[in-house]
């Protein structure tokens, strides 16, 4: 795409176009972008962040506010004995859970930047591991947002229930269709019964202890007459297929929004 056409279609006034050259010379050394003789083309990097797919720009968007300054809290951070995570030490030691819950806005670009990682993740997972999901009847995703997992799970798997569980306020947003419930609630204290149990990029964001309670609350929930229960926890999915760079620069994007808001 041509500078001039960019510019226009970004709205960026023709006064500030050879600012935005400069900026997209910056990007193309970053590999952002790449430069040819009509224009910028994409890059790996800049196909994530396309609306379709793995859509990391969401997740950019998320970890680069509030303000990028908090940031400047990393080095403290890391200097600092203390057990918060750098975002409790740039909140008053609140965590995050309480602030997306206070400010809403906030609240949506976390919600969204999750929702992308499901989209694009949660599709591989159900292609390329099927089995995972064979031979159960009901599943509750934990801690599962606004439904984009469970919602893509119930489409490959008609006959499984599926129940998004996440705090209330999250779940005010949840997709609610025939083949979902939602249920609102806090994980620390009950999950929904179900033979088995989704957490997915949910225990990254919790101490060892914490983590326990959580697998604690898990059992609980799994019928003890059962005897396949299962809890299903996934982190990371990684595509044989996919491009190198585009796992780096993921895990990259994905290991700072952990550090800034989890430690
Ligand atoms: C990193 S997000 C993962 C969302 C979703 N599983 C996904 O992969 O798209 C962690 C989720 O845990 C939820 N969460 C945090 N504390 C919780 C609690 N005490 N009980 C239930 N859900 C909680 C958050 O609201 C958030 O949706």
């Amino acid at each position: 795409m041509p500078l001039h056409e960019l510019a226009r279609l970004i709205l960026i006034p023709p006064e500030k176009e050879l600012t935005l050259e400069s900026l997209m010379g910056l990007l193309v050394h970053q590999r952002v972008f790449a430069k040819c003789e009509g224009g910028y083309l994409l890059t790996p990097i800049s196909e994530m962040m396309l609306s379709e797919g793995a859509n990391m720009g969401a997740f950019v968007c998320f970890a680069t506010e509030p303000s990028p300054e908090q940031l400047l809290f990393t080095s403290k951070w890391f200097k600092d004995t203390g057990k918060g995570t750098v975002f409790q030490l740039a909140h008053n030691g609140k965590q995050a859970w309480e602030v997306l819950k206070e400010k809403p806005e906030l609240g949506n670009l976390a919600n969204n930047a999750m929702s992308s990682h499901s989209k694009e993740f949660v599709r591989i997972l159900v292609a390329k591991y099927p089995e995972i999901f064979e031979g159960i009847n009901n599943l509750v995703d934990v801690g599962g947002g606004t439904g984009s997992t469970v919602k893509i799970i119930a489409d490959s798997f008609p006959n499984l229930r599926c129940t998004v569980f996440d705090l209330p306020h999250v779940v005010d947003n949840a997709l609610n269709n025939d083949s979902i419930s939602v249920v609102g609630g806090d994980m620390f204290d009950k999950i929904p019964p179900a033979d088995t149990i989704l957490l997915k990029t949910v225990l990254h964001d919790w101490s060892d202890e914490d983590c326990i309670r959580i697998l604690k609350k898990c059992k609980e929930a799994i019928d003890s007459t059962i005897n396949n229960g299962k809890v299903i926890v996934v982190e990371m999915v990684l595509d044989a297929e996919t491009d190198d760079s585009k796992e780096t620069e993921t895990k990259l994007i994905y290991n700072l929004c952990l550090l800034f808001f989890f430690g």
